[in-house]
């Protein structure tokens, strides 16, 4: 970890709006991802908490999730590794040294000060891949003046005025980032019924600021364009949006928030580099399969050659093995970046990334499988 970077910043008695992580190390009694969700909420205010942890309505799907990955069982394979397993693999043709990368998630500074540069840095330290929002709170060209060579993505949200998106594009481009991930399942917000109740508000000074150009950033709860639902629908992308944005960067496509088969088959067909089997952590359509339970059959659909990520509910390192097993090249990590940065700042991150690893290096060693291409269905017990 860079000295140039505070571990952590201590909360001061006064401060309850939930942006400073309270603890200079980590907990003793920390050791796993849910631990760290115990801790977050402690360290996150209310509203914050009910923001980055809620789903959206019932959260059906949010526990869907976890419950159907759960569900699936591992099997031991004995007496067959004798080494440590080798975790490398490509997606895209870019090198990963661990089969995930820390998803995007908006506006870092709620967890910590020091915000979207302190998960890329805990994730730089780990090797592993970042994905960054376009509604960071930190802006794309501050962050990547942190990154130091591991893969990093931007997450796109189309804007409503196409030259904005286009503007986002080659900034993201100028700026060194290596892939485009259009995020097309939240076109509108998902009905966040614990935000509701909990009057979630962004405070003063963390806002969109990559939008701050194009939109009053700070004048909706999100920092899009506000409007109605009318207004919202009627400039929402559509798969001629994405061919068009096709045209305008060099950069590999990665379309996230595919469920269905079907989707995946158009965007195979559109000749996209990759999709993201995702739910976006049950936070927009409460209702809908948990992203496990239909990423078999969209492997099986679109061939072995497009590469797959998957997220929403990956808590463990036997959770990135069997999405693997069922056919991701990879993973991305939602709520955990959040719950981390909340409770230890940057080390929390990298603590979390660690244990994650750790987890995955086992199951693999204990199902037998030495490298990535060995984790296949029949490791798993269905
Ligand atoms: C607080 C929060 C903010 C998020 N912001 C974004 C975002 O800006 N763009 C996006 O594509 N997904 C966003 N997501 C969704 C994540 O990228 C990811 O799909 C989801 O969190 C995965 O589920 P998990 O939290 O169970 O790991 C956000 C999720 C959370 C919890
Ligand atoms: C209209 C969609 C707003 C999404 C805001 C950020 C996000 O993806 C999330 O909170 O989830």
């Amino acid at each position: 970890m860079p000295d140039t970077v505070k571990l952590t910043q201590d909360k001061p008695a006064d401060a309850n709006d939930g942006v400073y992580a309270v603890h200079n190390q980590i907990p003793s009694d920390i050791a796993c991802v849910d631990d760290y969700q115990i801790y977050a909420k402690q360290a996150l205010s209310h509203s914050s908490w009910e923001y980055i942890d809620g789903g959206s309505a019932d959260e059906l799907t949010l526990s869907r999730n976890r419950s159907e990955l759960n569900k699936i069982g591992l099997m031991t394979k004995v007496l067959s590794v004798n080494a440590q397993p080798n975790t490398h693999t490509t997606v895209m043709g870019q090198a990963l040294y661990h089969p995930m990368l820390l998803g995007p998630v908006a506006y870092q500074q709620l967890a910590h000060p020091l915000g979207e540069v302190a998960s890329l840095k805990a994730a730089s330290a780990q090797d592993v891949g970042y994905v960054l929002s376009t509604l960071s709170s930190i802006s794309i060209e501050q962050v990547a003046d942190n990154s130091d060579g591991s893969p990093l993505w931007f997450q796109l949200y189309i804007q409503p005025n196409f030259n904005h998106t286009l503007d986002l594009i080659r900034r993201a481009e100028k700026a060194g980032f290596s892939a485009l991930v259009i995020t097309v399942d939240a076109p509108i917000n998902g009905l966040r019924n614990r935000e509701q109740r909990a009057s979630f508000r962004l405070p003063e000074g963390i806002f969109a600021v990559n939008l701050s150009e194009y939109v009053s950033a700070s004048s909706s709860v999100h920092g899009l364009a506000g409007g109605s639902l009318a207004d919202l629908l009627n400039s929402a992308p559509t798969w001629d949006t994405i061919a068009k944005i096709q045209q305008h960067t060099y950069l590999p496509v990665i379309i996230k928030g595919i469920l269905s088969v079907d989707d995946a088959l158009i965007a195979k067909s559109l000749a996209v580099d990759g999709i993201v089997v995702s739910n976006h952590g049950g936070r927009v359509l409460d209702g809908v399969p948990a992203t496990i339970e239909v990423l078999g059959d969209i492997r099986q659909a679109v061939g072995p050659e497009m590469s797959i990520l998957f997220d929403s509910g990956i808590r463990r390192g036997s959770d990135i093995f069997k999405a693997i097993a069922l056919g991701a090249d990879a993973v991305l990590i939602g709520r955990p970046i959040m719950y981390a940065l909340a409770t230890a700042g940057p080390l929390g991150v990298a603590h979390m990334l660690r244990l994650l690893k750790d987890e995955f290096e086992i199951t693999m060693a204990l199902c037998g499988c030495k490298s990535i291409s060995d984790i296949t269905s029949d490791k798993l017990y269905l």
